[in-house]
């Protein structure tokens, strides 16, 4: 089965609720996996099932690259903020590169997004 990452920053979080409530339908064709805040509110906010690993700042883009690493991954969407600066910097570096290590799909904005939910579908 698909297997696909969601994450956002804070700031980033309304947004990509609403992307998931959007495409819930097609997201529920996938199995969803998120960082421990993200996927909170996800499951909060939409009707869908999500794996969670830790938050961000705890490790939890550290444990999603693994599993790219691992080979158990088809697509990322991680909305990052852009603006602020973030204390685990390091990590998100770390996803960033091991996605394309593995050329596994990943964006980063919601323009972006609304295609790698789609292409994955076909
Ligand atoms: O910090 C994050 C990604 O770098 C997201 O973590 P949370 O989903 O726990 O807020």
């Amino acid at each position: 089965m698909t297997r696909v990452a969601l994450i956002a920053h804070d700031e980033k979080k309304p947004d990509l609720i609403e992307f998931a409530q959007t495409h819930e339908a097609q997201l529920r064709t996938y199995e969803l996996i998120a960082t421990g805040t993200t996927g909170k509110r996800l499951m909060e906010g939409t009707d869908l099932e999500v794996e969670r690993k830790e938050s961000g700042p705890l490790g939890g883009d550290l444990m999603i690259g693994s599993e790219i690493a691992e080979g158990n991954l088809d697509g990322v969407v991680f909305l990052r903020d852009p603006l602020r600066a973030q204390p685990h910097e390091p990590d998100i570096s770390a996803l960033l590169r091991i996605c394309d290590v593995h050329d596994t799909a990943l964006a980063t904005n919601l323009a972006s997004a609304e295609f790698l939910i789609e292409g994955l579908a076909e």
